[in-house]
């Protein structure tokens, strides 16, 4: 047996038989505990009596809805939206094997892939969950047939059927196939809640939790409208057994728990607005650092790269809303209103075999797992503001609230995260009299952790991001700014999809493209290995369409057609 083999199957068996205290002292970073997540039944301001609470029991009691990062919930496993290749990609596939590390990799590398509609799982490794159940959603890419139905309902069922056989009692899920693979959010989610629902209800005392956890602002809206369809007492079948067993005289309720109500699910909303806690972000940041790392190309290995960033110290994370001190609704308006909503820098993706023959857009992403949607998926609700015309962040933002697109704000070295900064460091007019903000790359990192902060704290306003250009001045020829090549590359235009170019692919991954072959050294040669090359946006021009990259996107209308500058 190899020696990696023997590595994780050893670290495996070794951490399966500790106890928890002992592998909380395991754990590389942040987590929160089970009895920390509110169920869907429970929540601060649950009026029910006593004696109401034990007549309604119900479903919801076994249920979460929670927004954030699943890499940080100490459950007893979570589910990886993974690929067939079950060797880690981006989105939660990647941040999970990043917060699991290499030995996750190395048992994953032992199960030779996993077929779209199944699951297997492994240790959980560095993770606060013990296991990891990875299960491979289907491509569905903004159409959806009864097949791609079939197997995203597969995915849950086995899931939970792995859950079941290996007798363990919590699990979470994130929003499978919405991501990259293109399943549109809604009906995913009424797959997921229904196939969770029924088998709930058929393995009642097999289970204590699921939580389903959602990270985008889109999916908890949908979610919290769409839970009390499912897990409330009215249509609950567990109530109509429960009251048949009151009947007979048995008074005890299998289950207690208590009811939402409209305006507890409105306090819900505020309470979870910012359920995103401080720590969870200081944890996307370690995944967003580990990133870089990775996109810098300081690993050969596949997508996946440990975390190399030094963890925080292990703390508990209090989620529950009555631990929270809520500002005053006006006060926290006024808070949201200065945020300064900078970027939240992902890198396009570059085509990459996933597997012999079968071709995925894949690249590295942020924690929210978003690369750029399919361009075929449906939600086309957002009309593309212009995100380079902006002459004031903070007061844009602050006026246009969710309709204008983020201004990026970016002050060099600036840690002060608390004070938004009102003025951009660095835009100037271009030859059109529009603004084009310029970051170089020195600012990126600084950028990453400020922004991202901000960006998840106003986290509705993920979905007005459309697109910020990561750019660099032309410093010999003022107002021209440059794209990096590899963006210029990939780059998909979306209407409605948040996504920011950094440079921060190397050279060599870098494809041939139909982009300008005009290239100019990167100038920062210390920010990452060799050369990146840059080609001044004005000369990027979509092929079918004629249209430069600038005018594209200093469009305010959507693009004249949207187009992919892949080969
Ligand atoms: N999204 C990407 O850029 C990307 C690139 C390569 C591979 N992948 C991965 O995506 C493919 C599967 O597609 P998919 O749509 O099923 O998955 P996905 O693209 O990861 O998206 C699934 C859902 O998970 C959400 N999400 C992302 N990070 C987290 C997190 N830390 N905690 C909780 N939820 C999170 C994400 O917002 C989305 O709603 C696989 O190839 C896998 O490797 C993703």
């Amino acid at each position: 047996m190899s020696k990696k083999k023997k590595e994780w199957r050893a670290e495996k068996e070794r951490l399966l038989s500790l106890g928890l205290e002992d592998r909380r002292k395991d754990y590389r970073g942040n987590y929160v505990t089970l009895d920390k997540i509110p169920t869907w039944a429970n929540h601060d301001n649950n009026t029910a009596t006593e004696e109401e609470e034990h007549q309604s029991f119900s479903l919801a009691d076994k249920v979460t809805l929670y927004k954030g990062d699943i890499t940080i919930l100490e459950v007893d496993a979570i589910v990886n939206a993974a690929n067939s290749s079950l060797l880690g990609g981006g989105g939660v596939d990647g941040c999970i094997h990043r917060a699991a590390g290499h030995l996750l990799y190395e048992e994953c590398h032992s199960l030779n892939g996993c077929d779209t509609g199944k699951a297997k799982i492994t240790c959980g490794y560095d993770l606060p969950a013990k296991y990891v159940i990875h299960t491979v959603g289907p491509i569905a890419r903004g159409n959806v047939g009864q097949s791609q139905k079939d197997d995203l309902e597969s995915c849950y069922k086995t899931s939970l059927k792995l859950m079941k056989d290996n007798n363990l009692r919590s699990v979470a899920f994130p929003c499978i196939s919405t991501g990259i693979y293109g399943f549109p959010n809604e009906p995913a989610a009424e797959i997921a809640l229904k196939t969770v629902h029924d088998w709930i209800v058929s393995n009642q005392d097999e289970i204590d939790r699921v939580i389903f956890c959602v990270f985008l602002e889109t999916d908890y809206e949908i979610y919290k409208r769409k839970m009390s369809d499912f897990f409330s007492p009215d249509n609950d079948d567990h109530k109509k057994e429960d009251d048949a067993r009151v009947e007979q005289g048995n008074t005890q309720p299998m289950e207690g728990g208590d009811e939402d109500d409209d305006d507890a699910d409105k306090k819900d909303e505020k309470e979870d607005e910012s359920m995103m806690s401080q720590t969870e972000e200081s944890h996307v940041d370690e995944t967003m650092e580990s990133q870089k790392l990775e996109a810098e190309g300081l690993d050969d290995e596949p997508m996946v790269q440990e975390d190399k960033t030094p963890a925080k110290e292990d703390h508990k994370v209090e989620v529950s809303p009555t631990a929270k001190k809520k500002p005053e609704p006006e006060a926290e308006k006024e808070k949201e209103k200065k945020e300064v909503k900078g970027d939240d820098p992902q890198v396009a993706g570059e085509e990459k075999e996933d597997s012999p023959g079968k071709k995925m857009l894949t690249g590295q992403t942020d924690e929210a797992g978003k690369l750029m949607e399919d361009s075929t998926k449906t939600d086309t609700s957002q009309e593309p503001a212009d995100p380079m015309e902006v002459h004031d962040p903070v007061t844009t933002a602050a006026k246009e609230n969710n309709t204008s697109s983020i201004k990026v704000d970016v002050k060099a070295q600036d840690k002060s995260p608390q004070e938004p900064d009102s003025t951009p460091t660095d835009s100037r007019p271009n030859s059109q009299g529009k603004h084009i903000y310029l970051i170089n790359t020195s600012q990126l990192t600084d950028l990453h952790h400020r922004h991202r902060e901000k960006l998840q704290q106003s986290e509705r306003h993920m979905e007005t991001v459309h697109k910020v250009l990561i750019v660099r001045e032309d410093t010999e020829s003022p107002g021209c700014c440059w794209i990096h090549k590899a963006r210029a590359l990939s780059l998909r235009y979306k209407p409605h999809a948040p996504y920011v170019y950094s440079p921060y692919i190397p050279q060599k991954k870098i494809r041939k493209g139909r982009a300008t072959e005009r290239m100019c050294q990167n100038r920062e040669r210390g920010s990452s290995p060799g050369p990146l090359p840059w080609i001044p946006a004005e000369d990027i021009r979509l092929p079918d369409t004629k249209h430069s990259l600038v005018t594209l996107l200093k469009s305010d209308g959507p693009p004249p057609v949207q187009s992919e500058l892949l080969a």
